[in-house]
């Protein structure tokens, strides 16, 4: 029989109890004891839901208290030294001290660096690399869950680990530039031990991730992935390479040729590819077929995938396994908790725990032929046809509005030159922030009161232009130049914009994860998108109303409201994008129309959705940029548009990110120290910048002086007039108590820079 199997279950819990654990164990109100229990009982529910559903190998140690890239830095005692010796604390507490920077004696240090899994929005802790490091078994994390997973009677178990080649990949070389490639050697002996050690404990099978193999790949690299899987060749186990989120392309046969059991194929990403990989695999290989998609939570079509799999098994028979596509980290969990979302639409739908019954399904049906397939394959077949004939998806007035686009929607009436001098005047340096201020428990209390009845609009409503009341008040004593409304009425940046817009739904529980005990809520992009009113007009211009000073109007992108939510997949998303794009047309007009001279668009995740291959990249690049401009042109040259965008490597894409043609863009950059600035120098990018002068990630209050240093390092890239002063991204997730003494600290910086400038141009006058 085909055997079936899974790369990784969402750990978060799915009423996110894990969140909670962590964040009260941070607070010091539980114990250590208390997580780790809370934990032990995730991993045993889900373990034992995997089983229940009948598969054949469970996935251990894809459960993690903060990040599995983190976890497995540890297993190989690869530490930076700035947090001395972790080697006597938990797993738990080192993980914590890297992510949340802290050194072995509790005081504060940077943070190990976050950065995007791949084109997904979780994202894991960067590791850290010396040279001539030794990697050595660090952790007992890893055996202690397999000997936990066998004492609960899980014999069929699977340890999945980051791959060497692709953990190296991730990681960064400190301030010492070298090869990683030096550090291989060491690495490979590392995982030998710790292939042995898995061995001794009775394991059969090991995963070790390589979705680097999706990538492309540098001469030296592949040859590098040929030597340390030569080397790991005659391991006691059985080594299974998994590859996801995209075709393999030119490493296909670099991938099929690896001295390993088998290899795992995202056949959503690459269906085409199956075929091909089964031609090219040795006789003695398992060829895993990824094809529930883990990246998305539409129900599969499985006759469909049926399709795909019966040529395999008549080439492959006991050799071909299924799994979903990649680890169900990035889908919610159980859509059975979806009390309140619309039927026809849930029928659409399928959660983590859908898909495990989805594979079990299919393996149903692939063993199974003519008739008895047809009935065990009925409901699936019914639920994909209603959906593609569901009138509820097509708005023929959406529709419409999309064919009458033209080339002009999408231009300024003059170029940045000719509209600065019509927009506000600003001092030299101008300070602002990012958009949102802290969600403070309060507020996400009177969200909830107002979701559950306990307290009607109006109050609500008070209640959120008290919080906007505040911080205009806050910031106008700090002394920033452009305001903003604080976000407090925003669950999310984009779930926000998702429920106020047709064609989108909702969950209550659909929780991802995004970074250690932070989750998201993606809305469910199923349909045409139209604005049915403005979203963010009333709340901008009440904040506008109490101060003189200009109030920046906030609104998501369309490029990031389509990265971040699930999306239909019954048409192109470039479709899609330039329906978010005319919808948030409207609101940025709105605004202006309202008196809102400053608009800030936030394009977080234009970056991070850039293809994984080059060869893709001018195709996304090209309508999403598009969609910007089309969201933003309507304007006057007076209106002022701000873009931002969190994750800054922008160094092959600059043309793009002027062809925005935003007047500011703020972007993160104070944790690569202004570098990233370089690829403005040079590409003599023609607008304002805001390059991020702290680091908002971190609880850590930033000093006035290293503040100062940071502008000068900008000042050295970017012309004064062009520069901004502001934070690396939204406040939302620090306390007043940082949030005020770091303000204080960018607004000093920023009256000493002034200060310095003005001396030095009547000395040189
Ligand atoms: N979508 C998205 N992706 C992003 C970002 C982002 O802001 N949004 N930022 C970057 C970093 N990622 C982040 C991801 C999440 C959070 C974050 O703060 N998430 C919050 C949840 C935000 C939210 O939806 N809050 C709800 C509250 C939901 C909730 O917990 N409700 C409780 C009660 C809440 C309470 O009493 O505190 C309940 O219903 O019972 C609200 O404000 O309404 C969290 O995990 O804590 C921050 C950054 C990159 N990707
Ligand atoms: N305006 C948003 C905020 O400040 C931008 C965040 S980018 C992840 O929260
Ligand atoms: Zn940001």
């Amino acid at each position: 029989m085909t055997l079936l199997h899974n790369s990784g279950f969402p750990r978060i819990g799915h009423k996110r109890e894990l969140k909670f654990a962590l964040e009260r164990y941070w607070r010091g109100e539980d114990s250590l004891e208390k997580l780790e229990s809370t934990a032990a009982d995730l991993r045993a529910r889900h373990w034992q839901l995997q089983q229940d559903a009948g598969l054949d190998l469970i996935p251990v140690n894809d459960f993690s208290l903060y990040d599995q890239i983190l976890d497995h830095s540890l297993l190989l005692s690869a530490v930076p030294s700035r947090f001395g010796d972790l080697s006597r604390l938990t797993h738990a507490d080192a993980a914590f001290c890297i992510a949340r920077g802290k050194n072995a004696q509790g005081q504060p240090v940077a943070a190990g660096e976050m950065t995007k899994w791949f084109d997904t929005n979780y994202h894991f802790i960067v590791p850290e690399l010396r040279r001539g490091q030794q990697f050595l078994i660090g952790s007992n994390k890893l055996f202690e869950e397999v000997a936990e997973a066998r004492a609960l009677g899980h014999t069929n178990i699977k340890p999945v680990l980051p791959g060497p080649l692709t953990w190296l990949w991730l990681s960064k070389t400190g301030e010492a530039e070298f090869d990683r490639l030096e550090l291989l050697d060491s690495l490979v002996e590392a995982y030998g031990e710790i292939l042995l050690r898995l061995a001794g404990l009775g394991v059969e099978w090991v995963q070790l991730d390589e979705p680097a193999l999706a990538l492309d790949l540098p001469a030296a690299w592949k040859q590098a992935y040929e030597s340390a899987y030569s080397r790991l060749q005659g391991t006691p186990v059985k080594l299974l390479l998994a590859t996801y989120f995209g075709p393999l392309k030119d490493n296909l046969h670099l991938a099929a040729r690896l001295p390993v059991d088998g290899l795992h194929l995202d056949a959503v990403r690459a269906p085409g590819e199956l075929l091909n990989l089964a031609d090219h695999l040795p006789a003695y290989k398992v060829l895993s077929a990824g094809i529930i998609d883990g990246r998305n939570i539409w129900r599969s079509d499985l006759a469909q995938a049926l399709t795909v799999l019966d040529p395999l098994k008549q080439r492959l028979g006991k050799r071909l396994w299924l799994a979903p596509s990649c680890s169900l980290l990035h889908v919610p969990v159980d859509l059975l908790s979806e009390a309140e979302l619309d039927k026809e639409l849930k029928d659409w739908m399928a959660f983590a725990v859908q898909k495990l019954d989805e594979l079990a399904l299919l393996k149903q049906g692939l063993h199974a032929t003519g008739e008895q397939r047809s009935l065990l394959l009925a409901d699936n077949t019914r639920a994909a046809q209603t959906r593609r004939q569901s009138t509820r998806i097509h708005n023929p007035g959406v529709q419409e509005r999309l064919q009458s686009l033209t080339a002009d929607m999408a231009q300024r009436h003059s170029d940045y030159r000719k509209r600065r001098p019509q927009q506000i005047s600003l001092p030299l340096f101008p300070t602002t922030t990012i958009g949102s201020f802290p969600q403070t428990a309060e507020i996400r209390q009177a969200r909830r009161k107002f979701r559950q009845g306990q307290m009607d609009a109006a109050g609500y409503r008070e209640k959120m232009r008290e919080e906007i009341r505040k911080v205009v008040k806050i910031q106008e004593r700090l002394g920033l130049d452009v305001l903003v409304h604080g976000e407090a009425e925003r669950n999310d940046m984009v779930e926000y914009f998702g429920e106020q817009l047709e064609g989108f739904a909702f969950t209550r529980f659909g929780w991802v994860q995004s970074y250690g005990s932070r989750c998201v809520k993606p809305p469910i992009l199923f349909g045409d998108v139209s604005r049915p009113a403005p979203m963010t007009v009333e709340w901008s211009s009440y904040a506008q109303s109490l101060t003189e000073r200009p109030m920046k109007g906030m609104l998501t992108g369309p490029v990031t409201i389509l990265n971040w939510s699930f999306v239909r997949n019954d048409q192109p998303r470039a479709s899609t994008c330039r329906q978010l794009a005319l919808a948030l047309r409207d609101e940025v007009r709105d605004l202006e129309r309202a008196g809102i001279r400053v608009i800030q668009i936030d394009e977080a995740a234009l970056r991070e959705g850039l293809p994984l291959r080059r060869s893709d990249w001018q195709e996304y690049l090209d309508w999403a940029v598009e969609s910007f401009r089309i969201s933003a042109a309507a304007v006057q040259d007076s209106t002022q548009i701000h873009t931002h965008m969190c994750y800054s490597e922008f160094n092959d894409i600059m043309p793009f990110i002027a062809a925005m043609d935003a007047d500011v863009i703020t972007i993160e950059t104070s944790r690569s120290h202004m570098e990233l600035l370089d690829a403005f120098r040079d590409f003599d990018y023609p607008a304002e910048i805001g390059p991020g002068v702290y680091d908002i990630h971190s609880a850590n209050i930033p000093r006035q002086e290293d503040i100062l240093a940071l502008l000068k390092k900008a000042l050295e890239r970017i012309p004064a007039e062009h520069l901004w002063i502001n934070p690396d991204c939204g406040l939302k997730t620090r306390t007043w108590e940082e949030v005020q003494p770091a303000l204080e600290n960018m607004l000093a910086a920023a009256r000493q820079l002034r200060q310095q400038h003005q001396k030095q141009n009547r000395a040189r006058a």
